[in-house]
């Protein structure tokens, strides 16, 4: 199944830097992990803001909960979360 999710991190203003570039980085290799595994297939930032739009391929709802819930920014985010399904007028093969 296929969820695009748009993640907006709001860090603490008074969160020492090295505690966020800590958390940022074992982000990094956690999200790095599900690319790898083909579970987080796009990661995009949204141009002019600390936000992203991804698109995940999971088994179903319950797999994206586990994901999401645990990326180490999860505490700092504001999330949304779309189904999508394939589009009739799409040529990709890969698109399900
Ligand atoms: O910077 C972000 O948008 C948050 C994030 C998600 C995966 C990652 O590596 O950073």
């Amino acid at each position: 199944m296929l969820f695009q999710v748009e993640m907006t991190v709001k860090l603490p203003p008074d969160m020492p830097a090295e505690q966020a570039a800590k958390i940022k980085a074992t982000e990094k290799a956690y999200s790095q992990k599900l690319q790898d595994q083909g579970k987080w297939r796009h990661l995009w930032r949204v141009a002019g803001s600390y936000a992203n739009v991804s698109i995940f391929d999971v088994e179903d709802n319950a797999e994206l909960q586990k994901i999401v819930s645990g990326l180490p920014l999860f505490p700092y985010m504001e999330i949304s979360v779309k189904p999508l399904c394939r589009h009739p007028s799409s040529i990709r093969d890969d698109d399900r």
